[in-house]
């Protein structure tokens, strides 16, 4: 038996600060003994007493025996050794919250690690776990949340308290488009942002942190941290320590929080590795068997309460291009709006490569968006479906080969998927094109004018990477006056 026992059998420590002991180190995970009356729950956080780089917590994943527990280190453990003490400290990992977390760069413990001031001793904090609000406190998701991005606010609104997520494979423009967002959101919205790096390259930490200063916002936004080349610990918890500090900001303070997440695959993924490391059996694909437990923990909290919101926007990572896989599927049902980025459409250049076919979004209906809208985004669509399946017979025999009611179609369709490309403000350093953004009305008022025929004769180009309609319409009527000079 191990000193602790006696300790415990003493009566000299209290259950809950009960020491135990490293029993093994298997990378992330850890066995740790403990007295059978002082066993830490499952959940609970536990403290390592050792002289590491950094403070150790570990949070308990499973009972093996009266007198072991297997727990999850949330870092490197690398030098830790057998018979190092543990302590126990009763609660769930908890982060520190509210004004004071305000403009700084955090970890999953909620560590500062901008070279910033240490936090005040007297933070307040909260447990990382914790249940969504009860239904009756929910409030509805009827409110348009505007992006000014053409493309999203026509085909997949996103909703004031709602949950949206761009879904890509590698490289079609996710990060663009989520720092886009925050870029665009931040100067109209008022309330705060707290954006989760969950498992992306380091360096777009620090980047992110510079582009909040320059931006001048960086006072009304938290920047939480657990990247690739942190434990998947880290990776798993952080998505929880950012949602714990915007649901502060939405219950305690009653603001408006936009809760940004980049990327939630690598959530998934830690999940499955740590999975993986417990021993656990896989399920589908390789995935653990708790994935969708594990994603509706993390969604359902999202959620608009007594008139503050959270809302969320979400980048995930579509493994291989296929969005079948079981880590995508368990997420697209818990959205209201999907953003599908297709890599065909990045490759020809259409930023934003948003598929007008596959983005969806429960708000385009009638009743929310309006009339107008509605039919505007459906006779889009069809234009645009109908022009694909034409393709293949136009790649065949030609344009000339088709129907004048087709080609009117083709035409028109092929200058729509011009319009809705946009020049975006993050991207100006390197298209050198000053950003855009667009009023939903004016995007509206675009479509429907091209569906009517009214860009008929201007060439495609005109309307591809610009603003609204009369700026596509100036830059027809200067090409044309330059091509007649
Ligand atoms: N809106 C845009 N305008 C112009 N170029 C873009 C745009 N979006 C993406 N790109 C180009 O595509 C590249 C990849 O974009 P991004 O890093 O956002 O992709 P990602 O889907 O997040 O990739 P990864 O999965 O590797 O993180 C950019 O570096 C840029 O060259």
């Amino acid at each position: 038996m191990t000193d602790s026992t006696s300790l415990t059998s003493r009566g000299a420590t209290p259950a809950r600060f009960a020491i135990g002991t490293v029993l093994a180190v298997r990378g992330s995970v850890l066995d740790l003994g403990f007295p059978a009356d002082a066993l830490p729950e499952i959940g609970e956080a536990v403290e390592i007493d050792w002289d590491g780089p950094e403070r150790l917590v570990a949070e308990v994943q499973g009972h093996h025996g009266p007198e072991m527990a297997r727990a999850v280190a949330m870092r490197e453990t690398a030098g830790l050794r057998r018979g190092t003490p543990v302590r126990r400290t009763g609660a769930p990992i908890t982060v520190p919250v509210g004004e004071a977390v305000l403009g700084r760069l955090l970890d999953v413990l909620g560590e500062p690690k901008d070279a910033g001031a240490a936090l005040p001793d007297d933070v307040e904090r909260w447990p990382i776990h914790r249940l969504p609000p009860p239904l009756s406190a929910q409030q509805g998701k009827h409110e348009l949340l505007e992006t000014g991005i053409k493309v999203i606010d026509l085909l997949a609104p996103m909703a004031r308290g709602g949950k949206a997520a761009m879904f890509g494979g590698a490289g079609v423009g996710k990060t663009v488009l989520v720092t886009e967002l925050i870029r665009t959101t931040v100067d109209t919205y008022t309330g705060l942002s707290v954006f989760a790096g969950i498992g992306e390259r380091t360096r777009e930490g620090h980047e992110m942190l510079l582009d909040m200063r320059q931006y001048g916002v960086l006072d009304r936004t938290v920047l939480v941290y657990g990247q690739m080349a942190e434990p998947p610990g880290a990776r798993w918890r952080v998505g929880l320590t950012a949602m714990t500090i915007a649901e502060y900001f939405r219950d305690t303070m009653h603001r408006d929080v936009l809760l940004l997440m980049d990327n939630v695959f690598r959530f998934v993924q830690a999940g499955s590795e740590i999975s993986g490391l417990l021993g656990r059996l896989p399920s589908r694909v390789g995935y653990q068997p708790t994935l969708a437990t594990e994603v509706a923990e993390l969604e359902e909290r999202v959620a608009s309460v007594a008139g503050a919101t959270v809302t969320a926007i979400q980048a995930v990572y579509v493994p291989a291009d296929d969005f079948t896989d079981p880590a995508v599927t368990a997420l697209f049902g818990h959205l209201d709006s999907s953003i599908v980025l297709s890599r065909g459409m990045a490759a020809e250049g259409m930023y934003p490569a948003v598929d007008p076919l596959d983005s969806t979004s429960t708000l385009l209906d009638p009743a929310i968006v309006g009339q107008e809208h509605y039919d505007t985004a459906e006779a889009v669509r069809e234009a645009i479906a109908h022009y694909r399946s034409l393709q293949d017979v136009i790649a065949l025999l030609g344009l000339e080969e088709l129907g004048p009611a087709d080609r009117r179609i083709v035409t028109r369709a092929r200058r729509l998927q011009r319009f809705l490309t946009q020049p975006f403000k993050v991207t100006e350093a390197f298209t050198g094109k000053p950003g855009r953004t667009v009023t939903r009305a004016a995007t509206v008022a675009g479509c429907r004018a091209i569906l009517a025929g009214e860009a008929d004769d201007w060439s495609e180009s005109s309307l591809y990477m610009v603003g609204d309609l009369d700026e596509a319409r100036a830059k027809e009527a200067t090409d044309t006056a330059t091509a007649a000079a």
